[in-house]
């Protein structure tokens, strides 16, 4: 249940790119919030501007116009390494695809964000163990990514994203490759990151099965964003 002001910001964000000597709109004037404990679903085409919105609203990229902001900050106002700090502080990102550090193990990589955010090495152990627990992979904390299946491999992605608890939690396609079955596991888990983190949760999907499970969910359509029907009733558990 949404319970706040916007954890993260749109307005009218709007990203041209520059291909083949072409103008091509990747968002145009795009408004959206979501607030701590809230899960929005952004489904759309391919080409309609997802990614696009995900990596501005992470502050990944720079709008040519419009601003995005995160926990009431403009991205605009913060530069280099305060910028990954408020990344790192602020909003927990999963991008599309395989994503983890492949010579590293699944703990080490959850525990990144807490090495880069300077957390003491107790801390560190203790945070890691507690998330790796929640996404049902302790017995695996030791294995390479190599060793874990496509959702397992996921699972710690997530972890990884979540460990810092940040205000805002950002997913490009959590489940693209996964089965039904798996991808449920998943989207779950984010879910509750909404109910248990108070997170905020922004996930990228084209699957109206993950899609069903967020709060609210919108469209993109060539760069527009289209209000879609709201999902008032989530449905999930927080598993
Ligand atoms: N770096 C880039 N250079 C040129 N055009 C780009 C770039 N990134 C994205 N685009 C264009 O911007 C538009 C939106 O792309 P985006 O990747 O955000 O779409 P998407 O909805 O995430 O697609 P998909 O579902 O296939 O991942 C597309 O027309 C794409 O070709």
């Amino acid at each position: 249940m949404a319970t706040e002001q916007p954890a993260v910001e749109a307005i009218a964000l709007t990203r041209r790119y520059r291909a083949g000597g072409q103008r091509v709109s990747g968002l145009d004037h795009v408004s959206l919030t979501a607030a701590r404990g809230e899960v929005v679903a952004v489904m759309g085409p391919s080409g309609s501007g997802k990614s696009t919105l995900l990596y501005l609203l992470a502050g990944l990229d720079d709008p040519d116009d419009g601003c995005a902001l995160i926990t009431g900050v403009d991205w605009r106002s913060v530069r280099g390494r305060a910028r990954d700090r408020l990344r790192l502080h602020a909003c927990g990102f999963i991008p599309q695809g395989m994503s983890l550090l492949p010579q590293a193990t699944a703990a080490e990589n959850v525990e990144v964000p807490l090495l880069v955010g300077g957390v003491g090495r107790t801390e560190r152990r203790d945070r890691t163990a507690e998330i790796l627990d929640r996404v049902g992979l302790s017995d695996s904390a030791a294995k390479l990514p190599d060793q874990l299946s496509g959702g397992q491999q996921q699972r710690i992605a997530i972890a990884r994203a979540l460990v810092s608890r940040p205000a805002v939690v950002l997913a490009d396609e959590p489940t693209g490759s996964l089965d039904s079955a798996t991808a449920e596991v998943v989207t779950r888990l984010l879910v509750g990151a909404a109910t248990e983190q108070h997170a905020a949760v922004v996930l990228v999907t084209h699957d109206p099965s993950v899609a069903q499970l967020a709060d609210r969910v919108v469209n993109l359509h060539s760069g527009h964003l289209d209000p879609a029907a709201l999902e008032d009733d989530r449905s999930g558990g927080t598993n």
